[in-house]
């Protein structure tokens, strides 16, 4: 099956108003590429404004990197999925390692965050869960057995009509921001296995869910890693920061296309 690619920017704790500017006008120069390829850019919650003052044409998709799984009240600090959604985010990441790692996103935190994102206002936002093994334990043998129990506890509640709106990204923890990137090989073992963990669960539905590799996806590595079959684009971390090569990793899901 033909699955649009989709490449999406985690700006992480970085950017700033002119880089926001200068990345929407570069992607904006390709209209090919906006067509080909759905392009989300996640940026720090507070520069979603300016976002989306740039892309008025709605060609570029703007998301968060993460909320609270609370619809609104006494959590200094948090960004609720109202906020969020009103400042046009239409892709939320959940459970992306940094969080699970640094802020206590356990696995039953990430299921309540993906459980409200999809009771969210009649399903208009799309959840980009992110799953990985650490280097512990892919050396120990233990990395689809990691990679199962995050999806099962993150997915268990969510039904086949809602998978419509899931997209999941590998991302080894390994990998991330490290610059040791997972081999075309190892990236696509996991998602052929996290496809047909999905095509156990969910039947045919499992065959529309972008899976994204994310940790140290560069300009040079893209093409050999987007040209696996069950790697539909990327979650790019370091390298959504340099317009050039964020283009140039666009570029190389679009091939997926011919
Ligand atoms: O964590 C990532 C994206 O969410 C990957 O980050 P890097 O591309 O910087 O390794």
């Amino acid at each position: 099956m033909q699955r649009q690619p989709l490449v999406i920017a985690n700006w992480k704790m970085n950017g700033s108003r002119q880089l926001t500017s200068q990345l929407a006008q570069a992607l904006r120069a390709d209209t090919g590429l906006l067509n080909d390829v759905t392009v989300v850019v996640c940026p720090p919650a507070v520069l979603l404004p300016a976002w989306q003052q740039e892309v008025f044409y709605d060609d570029v998709h703007l998301g968060a990197q993460d909320t609270n799984e609370n619809s609104a009240g006494a959590h200094t600090g948090e960004h609720s999925l109202p906020l969020v959604s009103e400042a046009g985010a239409e892709y939320v990441l959940v459970g992306h390692s940094e969080r699970r790692q640094a802020y206590g996103d356990s696995d039953q935190r990430v299921q309540a965050k993906v459980d409200s994102i999809l009771a969210f206002a009649g399903q208009k936002l799309k959840v980009v869960l992110c799953v990985g093994e650490q280097e512990h334990e892919r050396d120990s043998g233990d990395t689809v057995k990691v990679i199962e129990r995050q999806l099962a506890t993150a997915l268990a509640n969510v039904s086949a009509g809602q998978l419509a709106h899931v997209v999941v990204a590998y991302e080894p923890v390994w990998a991330i921001g490290t610059g040791k990137t997972a081999s075309p090989e190892q990236a696509q073992d996991v998602h052929a296995f996290i496809r047909n963990w999905l095509q156990q669960q969910y039947d045919a539905a499992a065959e529309t869910v972008p899976l994204l590799y994310g940790g140290s996806v560069k300009a040079d590595n893209a093409p050999a890693l987007f040209a696996e079959s069950d790697i539909d684009g990327g979650l790019i971390g370091g390298a959504s920061l340099e317009p050039e090569a964020f283009l140039a990793i666009c570029r190389a899901a679009q091939a997926r296309r011919s």
